[in-house]
């Protein structure tokens, strides 16, 4: 089943609201289509007569072994698609070899994640909070959790202006951001314009784990993450769900790549769907890349074991793309395979 036909089974499972948050968009959706695009727009170019023989897809990412360099992007509110929610996609994650970036928006805390996933490689996704005391202990729950690593989500200073919701607001009865638990209640997430490099170190005084950055799309960001320590970044635009009209990830992705020069792992997330999309980031200098809504359209339609097929798909997919284009591993990719559009 192909992640269109996940979505389609979605739709049909799914309150109409939340297919519409799942999907969402800021603006026109101009950077949400062009994530997709410059993929189908790039071609291979396939080597042949390698005498490659059988390919390992296998990698180690921030001392996290992985069976491909593919992981599960963080996203909000699992259980509106399956009432196992995270702990399903935890677990899938664990089946398949995968590491599952999980939102600090779960609706399951991280820690019910990690009891219910004993196999799970978990790095947790955080949106740093104004209130640096509760921003703390929220950090403290991940590694306590066994979290391998912190990713820090930066491209959010406002909530994204998503047009075509269609009102979707309030979680329904009885789902919450459990990560926020504070007492008796709930608090809201709350995000902030007054961040700067400086809550970097901040951060780095919480927790001793690899501190990611995600949500880079220039350069000079990447280069300024690299020098204020962080330990990885994540190209990314939030899957177009935050500025309209920006690039797609995979147009800036040799830039960014090229002035990090392998200082700290690059990965990629936006439009990626099918193994050839892995070749193609990992060509143009991406470590690993992360996908999105493929695996909440595979967790709607299938639940636990839809999101399995969904990640070892991508994985299956990946084999097949570098056996065909004569690679021996991962090593083995490089700008050549790629022709870039005219
Ligand atoms: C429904 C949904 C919820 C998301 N929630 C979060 C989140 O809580 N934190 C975050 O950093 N990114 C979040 N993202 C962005 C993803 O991590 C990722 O950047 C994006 O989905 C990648 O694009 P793709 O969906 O085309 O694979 C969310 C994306 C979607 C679709
Ligand atoms: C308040 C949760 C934010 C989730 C998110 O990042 C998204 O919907 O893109």
């Amino acid at each position: 089943m192909s992640w269109s036909a996940d979505r389609a089974e979605a739709e049909a499972r799914m309150d109409p609201a939340h297919v519409a948050y799942y999907a969402g968009w800021a603006g026109d959706g101009i950077t949400l289509r062009a994530n997709e695009e410059a993929f189908r727009r790039l071609r291979l170019l396939p080597r042949v007569l390698r005498g490659a023989g059988k390919l390992d897809t296998g990698m180690t990412l921030l001392g996290c072994p992985t069976a491909a360099p593919v992981l599960v992007a963080p996203t909000a509110f699992h259980r509106l698609a399956d009432p196992e929610g995270e702990r399903a996609t935890a677990r899938a994650a664990a089946a398949t070899g995968t590491i599952m970036i999980v939102s600090m928006a779960s609706t399951v805390g991280i820690g019910d994640v990690a009891a219910a996933a004993p196999g799970a490689t978990l790095w947790f996704q955080l949106y740093i909070q104004p209130d640096l005391g509760f921003t703390r202990s929220i950090v403290g729950r991940a590694e306590a959790a066994g979290c391998r690593a912190l990713v820090v989500t930066v491209d959010a200073p406002v909530r994204g202006r998503r047009d075509d919701d269609r009102g979707f607001t309030d979680l329904p009865e009885g789902l919450h951001c459990e990560n926020l638990r504070d007492g008796d209640g709930v608090r809201p997430i709350v995000m902030s314009p007054a961040f700067g490099w400086e809550h970097l170190a901040l951060l780095r005084e919480m927790t001793t784990m690899p501190i990611v950055i995600k949500g880079v799309l220039r350069p000079d960001d990447a280069r300024l993450a690299v020098d204020h320590g962080a330990d990885g970044i994540v190209v990314s635009n939030h899957g177009g769900r935050q500025l309209d009209t920006v690039p797609a990830t995979v147009e800036v992705l040799p830039g960014i790549a090229q002035a990090v020069g392998g200082a700290v792992p690059v990965l990629l997330d936006g439009g990626v769907r099918r193994g050839t999309d892995v070749v193609k980031a990992l060509a143009l200098g991406a470590d690993a890349v992360a996908v999105g809504r493929p695996v909440l359209w595979g967790l709607a339609a299938g639940g636990e074991p839809g999101v399995t097929r969904v990640l070892s798909t991508l994985r299956d997919e990946l084999e097949y793309a570098l056996t065909m284009c004569g690679c021996a591993g991962l090593d083995d990719i490089g700008p050549d395979l790629v022709r870039r559009p005219c």
